[in-house]
């Protein structure tokens, strides 16, 4: 691991449990903080009423501005949404000159022009046994420490009956390309998570891929443009959530190599660097573990001195 990489764990991660909610309360009071939190939803009807009225009922003196941004719903959510006590935005009334591309990065960017939070907090809008910790422990850096921009919230993600066996493009694709490409990310637990907040006048600079790669791209261009200590990361727990199969994934997948793709010429990768993955302790918190990755390959064969005595084939 890069000795930058343990030092910005040890400075940048945290509990939710860290920063109670009256902290965070005399924090926005002082420094006038506004936050906006946005849900991306999509056929989320059996689930996005829940999480509004949670943050209604738990956070109504921190979430100044909670959105429903409706990414072209065709079951009940914006009805769902708007009953439990959220303002639902369809895409298409924002930005009305430009017809809205399919997916879900389309709705975080259009929600940058219909919301007006100093912070803007993204929660997916399809989590189940949701709890208001997941918005107060990413905001909670934000509104205490100046020199944050960027918070992720980390979590487990059990699947089939394992406790933590979630997050397969995450492990599969997500984790390997930073790990490769941009090292000065592998502390991140979870790079694809879409629960993050940052401020702003960080956002409004970054551009946003409209599918699946947003979450990658956003948090590579964060780390370029405000610098690793501008990240963040907040354990909130174990994250409940509906999966998606195979094929679903692989779409995702190819959508957040291209992302990758298209910053490789950008990215600070050494070639060969260890994978950092993560388990908990006894004591609960997370920690990195090296493997190390074997990528040398060997030669041709025939180019091998031992096998010339061979001779040509043909
Ligand atoms: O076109 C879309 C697709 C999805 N969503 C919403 O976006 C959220 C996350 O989508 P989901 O399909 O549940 O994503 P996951 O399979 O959970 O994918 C993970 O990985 C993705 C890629 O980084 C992230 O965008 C997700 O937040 C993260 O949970 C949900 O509220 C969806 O309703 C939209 O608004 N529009
Ligand atoms: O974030 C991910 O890696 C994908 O959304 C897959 O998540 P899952 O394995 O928890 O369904």
């Amino acid at each position: 691991m890069l000795d930058e990489v343990g030092h910005w764990l040890r400075r940048r991660s945290w509990n939710a449990a860290d920063r109670p909610l009256d902290q965070l309360l005399a924090a926005k009071r002082r420094t006038g903080t506004t936050v906006s939190v946005v849900l991306p939803a999509l056929d989320e009807e059996e689930t996005v009423g829940r999480i509004v009225s949670v943050i209604r009922r738990d956070l109504s003196a921190l979430v100044d501005e909670l959105v429903v941004m409706d990414s072209g719903s065709t079951d009940r959510t914006a009805e769902v949404a708007a009953a439990a006590g959220a303002k639902v935005i369809h895409r298409d009334e924002v930005l009305p000159r430009l017809p809205p591309s399919p997916g879900k990065g389309e709705v975080l960017w259009r929600s940058l022009l219909a919301t007006h939070g100093d912070v803007v907090c993204f929660v997916d809008a399809d989590l189940r046994e949701f709890s208001a910790s997941f918005v107060s422990g990413i905001v909670g850096p934000l509104l205490t420490d100046p020199d944050v921009a960027f918070v992720k919230a980390m979590y487990d993600r059990p699947l089939d009956g394992l406790p933590a066996g979630g997050g397969r493009v995450t492990e599969l694709v997500a984790r390997p390309l930073l790990n490769l490409h941009w090292p000065r990310l592998a502390g991140v637990v979870q790079p694809l998570g879409g629960e993050y907040a940052a401020r702003r006048s960080l956002l409004e600079r970054l551009p946003f891929p409209v599918g699946y790669g947003v979450e990658l791209a956003l948090l590579i261009d964060a780390l370029e443009t405000a610098g690793l200590d501008a990240l963040a990361q907040v354990d909130v727990g174990v994250r409940h959530h509906r999966h998606q199969d195979g094929q679903a994934l692989g779409r995702m997948a190819a959508a957040i190599y291209a992302t990758a793709e298209r910053r490789l010429p950008r990215g600070s990768g050494r070639g060969l660097t260890p994978l950092i993955q993560f388990d908990r302790d006894a004591s609960g918190a997370f920690v990195p573990r090296d493997h190390v990755l074997v990528t040398e390959e060997r030669p041709p064969m025939r180019t091998v001195p031992e096998y010339a005595p061979r001779g040509t084939y043909v």
